[in-house]
């Protein structure tokens, strides 16, 4: 936390009178002109005036320092502040230069309401404190579940909603079953396995039977949704099952169901559970299950959770700071970015983000349990396919966060499979499966390869995955120990290895047809459990070693893809762009019908991992901000790759528009460096996405260099153009005159692209690559020509001192445009590379307009 004050140099007092030295080699005129640049106390004039004056003021000295200001205006856009001679813009500049470093400003300064690529949860106002040393973004949020504060199951779950009489009810009645919960194990009563006498020996365990389906190995037949469920009121009274726990510890059983409470808050062991759950109390009449509307909509189809490890003893002993600060009983976190200003002095750089939940590094297993999965349980015996996933960088914890989550489902569900759906047919089957490299292994098969196929309804099979059928915890833990296991042992660089892989559990519900066994079941519901590789291992594409650069560009494109699917399920998109990766491919079932994902990003304190945090929180926060009801998403105002690539950079056009530098000369510089901030803050929020590119490029057509960083909240809504959609479908979201044009219905239109363009998913690959490569050059370029215009200002000031050596301006303008030009022409020639990719693979066709 440092002030800085300016060079002296850099200040232009009031009344100060300017030197410029004239040229050595002679130019017209004294050797020596004075300009007045201001007087103390003459007031502004507006802004028409000065330009005319300063304009004037060039022309009345022509005899002396005129051809210098006129060359000078010819040489550079920027040198348009030279012209802007009264006290206000002097000012203005004066401040520009403190904030660029990151000091000075004081009060905030709400600069975009809109979204940007990273913090802002859609639909929040946002706003960005340039305070001294310090850059605060707080996003105040309308939370998407209203009931914020505290951590608990009731911030995601609407179960409330009930009259407070009948609240009043169900605390009785739970009152009443915990004090006569009788002990019955019902488990035991009705075993769901034949005899184990029956079977070989190999599939038993623990006294437990194991057995491989045998009826549809690795077929994970999704789409037979056509089982009769039950009735109504049970399964109303399911759904409201974490509301009972939230109540309190009991079980409620009545009229052949029962609504099954664990262990909330604390572990328990399987025996200590199930025993508790076993009273016959009747329903009280007056209480009404919730309505199917209410049960569907009372757990969200998005939830986004935060973990924060604590510091290992790595960290702890380099003695490195924890960066991240939770508040207790809120759902925002705060990350204390370290920054150096030019002249290297430190400070402090906030970052604050609101999620659906965070949890501090004292949050156990099981809190994180009852926090994410276990509001979900309950839906997949209805027909819902749920996916919890962990992201975040190697070592923040995925693994340890995720590998007790499918044992404490398994928990819930057998409890359910025993008491609310006793004597229903449900079966439950595991597998466990990774995806490495692109390729699929059977982690509970030894790693058997296996083979994904779409039949010709387009399911998804994942030929030869063993799916086990259990009934009992112990059995489930074997497998799922067993397969852990594997995973880490099955290549050679243990959890290296593993933090290239996603590993993905997934839990079956399925149903027998008419209660008869020895028919194939069929599959009603679906909880998978993705523990994903490191999320920086994504980053890893300009390694040397080709196969780390292969597995860098698969992981990047998967998790990319799931970013993508996940947005669009919750758009209640018709089409689910689930080829764009391996692992949104094995996971198509999830994406279709109703789905819930569970989000959980794993972060870790250490302040050397600051900026891999800071890529898992803007990840996650996209995810979360693009959801429906959460953002002020239109369609209508997403720039599409299209676009963007068919407008080529101009900036000599905006160099050589005079009536818009006039325009940027009268809006002054101290709107340019508030936009050039929110513009950083823009990028450093995440990546300058491909919208605000555009956007960017657009408006450099048509306007200065002020207006360039001019974003409008529109803009900072939009969301990247899907990058992972199948094929042509990647470009299918237009914007045309302001309307939008949804996927589904683009896609249907097979004129439009050429099925047959990509010969294989590297190829696709290879341009969704391509483009990423383009966006980033495109950013670094927007970052370069910041750096420049800085440069140019500097240089401007100093043109202004006195004793200024006017060949060392000239050589330095020379070099700043000769940069400014290079990057220029390299960006065009990858464009122009890209652009002739896209046309050989028909993405970009004239068709597409309407
Ligand atoms: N919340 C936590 N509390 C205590 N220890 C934790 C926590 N989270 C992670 N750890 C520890 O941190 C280490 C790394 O965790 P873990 O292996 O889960 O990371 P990961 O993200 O899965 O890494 P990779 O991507 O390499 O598989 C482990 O030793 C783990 O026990």
């Amino acid at each position: 936390m440092h002030e800085v004050s300016h060079k002296p140099g850099n200040h232009i007092a009031p009344g100060h009178v300017l030197h410029i030295q004239r040229h050595p080699l002679g130019l017209d005129g004294p050797s020596v002109s004075r300009h007045p640049i201001w007087t103390g106390s003459a007031p502004s004039p507006g802004p028409a005036t000065d330009f005319e004056s300063s304009s004037n003021s060039m022309g009345g000295n022509r005899g002396s320092g005129g051809h210098l200001l006129a060359l000078l205006a010819c040489s550079s856009l920027f040198l348009s502040p030279l012209l802007s001679v009264d006290r206000r813009r002097r000012k203005s500049r004066g401040d520009s230069r403190r904030e660029s470093c990151g000091r000075g400003r004081e009060g905030p300064i709400s600069l975009i309401g809109g979204r940007m690529n990273g913090a802002v949860v859609g639909g929040r106002q946002m706003q960005q404190r340039t305070g001294g040393q310090l850059h605060q973004r707080q996003y105040s949020s309308d939370q998407i579940f209203p009931e914020a504060g505290g951590g608990g199951a009731s911030k995601w779950l609407q179960l409330g909603g009930l009259p407070a009489s009948q609240q009043v009810e169900y605390s009785r009645m739970l009152r009443n079953m915990q004090r006569g919960m009788s002990g019955e194990f019902l488990s035991s009563a009705e075993p769901l396995t034949p005899p184990i006498s029956s079977r070989p020996s190999s599939q038993r365990k623990n006294g437990e039977e194991v057995f491989p389906n045998d009826l549809s190995p690795g077929i994970l037949d999704i789409h037979s949704f056509d089982t009769e469920l039950l009735p109504e009121v049970i399964l109303s009274l399911v759904s409201a099952f974490p509301y009972f726990k939230l109540l309190c510890c009991g079980q409620m059983t009545g009229a052949g169901f029962g609504a099954l409470p664990l262990g909330y808050g604390h572990e328990r062991n399987l025996d200590d559970i199930e025993a508790s759950f076993s009273s016959n109390r009747p329903l009280s009449r007056n209480i009404v299950p919730p309505s199917e509307k209410e049960k569907t909509s009372s757990v969200a189809k998005i939830k986004v959770v935060v973990r924060k490890r604590p510091l290992n003893k790595k960290e702890i002993a380099k003695k490195e700071d924890d960066i991240i600060t939770i508040e207790p009983g809120c759902n925002s976190l705060t990350v204390h970015e370290t920054k150096f200003k030019v002249d290297l002095t430190e400070y402090l750089e906030k970052h604050e983000f609101v999620f659906d939940a965070v949890l501090d590094e004292n949050v156990s297993n099981e809190e994180v349990y009852h926090e994410t999965v276990e509001p979900i349980v309950p839906a997949i015996f209805n027909r819902t396919k749920a996916t919890c996933f962990a992201y975040g960088q190697t070592g923040s914890g995925k693994t340890y966060t995720m590998h007790p989550l499918p044992l404490k489902a398994s928990q819930d569900i057998l409890r359910l499979m025993h008491h609310a759906y006793r004597n229903q047919g449900f079966q439950l089957f595991v597998s466990f499966f990774e995806i490495y490299g692109g390729k699929l292994f059977d982690l509970l098969n030894d790693r058997r390869k296996l083979c994904m196929r779409e039949d010709g309804k387009q399911k998804v099979c994942i030929v030869g995955l063993q799916e086990y059928r259990v009934s009992s915890i112990d059995t489930i833990k074997d497998l799922i120990e067993k397969g852990n296991a594997t995973r880490s042992t099955g290549t050679t660089g243990a959890n290296e290895e593993s933090s290239r892989s996603h590993a993905i559990l997934q839990l079956a519900i399925k149903k027998s047809v008419d209660g008869n066994e020895s028919k194939p079941a069929r599959i009603c519901g679906k909880l998978s459990f993705i523990d994903l590789a490191g999320s920086e291992r994504g980053a890893d594409t300009t390694d040397n070693d080709k196969q780390t650069r292969i597995e860098g560009a698969e992981i990047n494109k998967s998790l990319l893809a799931l970013k993508e699917c996940i947005r669009a399920l919750d758009n209640d998109q018709v089409h689910i762009p689930f080829r764009g990766s391996k692992l949104t491919e094995v996971l198509r079932d999830s994406f279709v019908g109703d789905s819930r994902t569970v989000m959980i990003s794993c972060i870790s304190p250490n302040s050397g991992s600051c900026e891999h945090t800071l890529n898992t929180l803007r990840y996650a926060d996209r995810v979360k901000s693009l959801s429906k009801g959460n953002s002020k998403k239109d369609l209508s105002s997403t720039t599409n790759l299209r676009e963007s690539v068919a407008a080529p950079l101009s900036f000599s056009k905006t160099e050589g528009n005079t009536a818009d530098a006039s325009e940027n000369y009268k809006r002054g510089w101290s709107k340019q460096i508030e936009n050039e901030s929110s513009f950083f803050s823009a990028r450093e929020d995440g990546i300058l996405t491909a919208s605000q590119a555009n956007h960017f490029q657009v408006n450099s057509r048509s306007s200065t260099t002020a207006e360039m960083f001019n974003y409008s909240e529109d803009v900072l809504e939009q969301e990247k153009p899907s990058l992972m959609k199948g094929k042509a479908e990647a470009y299918a979201v237009l914007p045309t005159n302001g309307k939008a044009r949804r996927v589904d219905s683009l896609v249907k239109r097979k004129d439009v692209f050429d099925e047959d363009s990509f010969d294989s998913d590297d190829e696709l690959a290879d341009l969704l690559k391509e483009e990423e490569d383009l966006v980033t050059a495109h950013r670094r370029q927007v970052e370069a020509t910041l750096n420049i215009v800085r440069e140019e200002m500097r240089l401007l000031d100093e043109a202004y001192q006195p004793g200024n050596q006017l060949d060392e301006y000239v050589t330095r303008l020379n070099a700043i445009l000769s940069q400014k030009a290079a990057g220029i022409v390299e960006l065009q020639a990858r464009l122009t590379n890209f652009q002739k990719h896209l046309t050989e693979k028909h993405v970009l066709v004239s068709s597409l307009a309407p």
